[in-house]
């Protein structure tokens, strides 16, 4: 199972800081069956068992420690009992680090269309062949063991935004049970299972959720139903909410989160865990990440500009290749350019997890925190 332990210094850091008045930002060490990893940490996403358009050896070289895969998909196809024959998903798509899968309880209520969702469990149909399906915490939770992932998720309802007060009640209190019922079909000993916080956006069915699935003793803890839509303001205070609640010894993950400037302030309120498309699907589309915003880098403006996406990045593209050539690639459709855009974006968010873990090692992550707030701009 996954044991977390906030180190001794940063702990004493945490305290202090908890004590000068601003919530509790910690860098921990999350302990898998596939190795020790520094936390704060982004998870690169690989939806259908390959993080798109980069290799399991460009992970590596770029730091990646978890990636994660998607229940959803990998049920449709090639279904789950295939990947285990395979050996499992590591050996499957040869990658040696940890891995997490989510649970399919988003991609249900997100992708597959018609979908029905009674105290069962969720009917649906597909959306690579329209055929009607059925998860439950049962069936996901079987698949998830399948895939042999180090982390997997409790199934949950991820409620939409907005949602009526009455509605997010009943769908908590039902995640809470699927919670349970996934607690008792997990049989996989050194695989963790992760509840997921819902509650909508309302404060008190967050404190009721995060209180429920505590007293059940998970080892770590998603925090769902967020960053759906809401203004950031109000996942901010959802977080306020939450949070504090969950044990300080358990990593907790912000599920579908996000881009730098909420990346910085989930630290601030305690997260330790991020995944997002965002960077892999913007580089898609030729857009770069700097920390001063987003670099158009498919723009006319670049078309002579013979200097590197960003002149103090360490990763591969900006070591080898300029502006122009990045463009070029990209105006002529040739896949190295979504390759070369991707390795540095994914770069940069691990390479920007990995500061905010030394500054929090080092007690100034709160002038970190300033100093990216002023320069990054939305
Ligand atoms: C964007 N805002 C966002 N993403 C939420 C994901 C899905 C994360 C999922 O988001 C993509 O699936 C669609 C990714 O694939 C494209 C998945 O990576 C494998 C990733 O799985 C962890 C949630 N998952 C569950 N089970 N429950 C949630 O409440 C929840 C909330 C999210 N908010």
């Amino acid at each position: 199972t996954c044991a977390f332990a906030g180190q001794k210094k940063v702990l004493a850091a945490y305290e202090e800081a908890v004590k000068c008045g601003y919530s509790g930002a910690r860098a921990g060490r999350l302990h898998t069956p596939h190795g020790v990893f520094d936390t704060p940490m982004f998870m690169p996403v690989g939806t259908q068992a390959t993080v798109k358009a980069v290799s399991p050896r460009e992970l590596k070289e770029m730091g990646a420690q978890i990636i994660l895969s998607n229940t959803y998909h990998l049920y449709l196809r090639p279904g789950t009992e295939l990947v285990a024959e395979a050996g499992g998903l590591h050996r499957f798509m040869d990658w040696d680090g940890g891995i997490l899968t989510d649970s399919g309880g988003f991609q249900v209520f997100s992708l597959g269309p018609l979908r029905k969702i009674t105290e069962e469990g969720a009917a649906f149909r597909s959306h690579i062949d329209g055929s009607t399906q059925f998860l439950s915490p049962e069936i996901a939770i079987k698949a998830q063991m399948n895939l042999g992932a180090d982390i997997i998720m409790a199934f949950d309802e991820c409620i939409p935004y907005p949602a009526e007060y009455q509605y997010a009640k009943l769908s908590t209190e039902r995640t809470t049970r699927w919670a349970e019922r996934s607690q008792k079909a997990h049989t996989r000993s050194g695989q963790a299972l992760f509840a997921i916080v819902q509650g909508g956006m309302y404060q008190d069915l967050r404190r009721v959720s995060a209180n429920d699935l505590v007293s059940l003793d998970f080892p770590g803890y998603g925090i769902g139903g967020l960053s759906v839509g809401e203004p950031k303001p109000v996942m901010y205070e959802m977080l306020e909410q939450t949070v504090p609640l969950l044990p300080e010894n358990k990593p907790r993950y912000l599920m579908g989160v996000g881009t730098p400037d909420c990346l910085v302030e989930a630290v601030r309120y305690g997260i330790d865990m991020f995944d997002c498309v965002f960077p892999t699907r913007v580089a898609r589309n030729g857009t770069a990440m700097t920390k001063s915003g987003r670099l158009v880098v498919k723009n006319a403006a670049y078309a002579k500009d013979f200097l590197p996406i960003d002149e103090n990045c360490g990763c591969y593209a900006c070591q080898n290749f300029s502006r122009a050539y990045i463009r070029h690639l990209l105006k002529a459709d040739e896949i190295f350019g979504l390759r070369l855009t991707t390795i540095h974006n994914l770069y940069f968010l691990l390479d920007f997890t990995k500061k905010m873990r030394q500054a929090i090692l080092e007690d100034r992550f709160l002038s970190f925190r300033e100093e990216f707030l002023a320069q990054y701009c939305k």
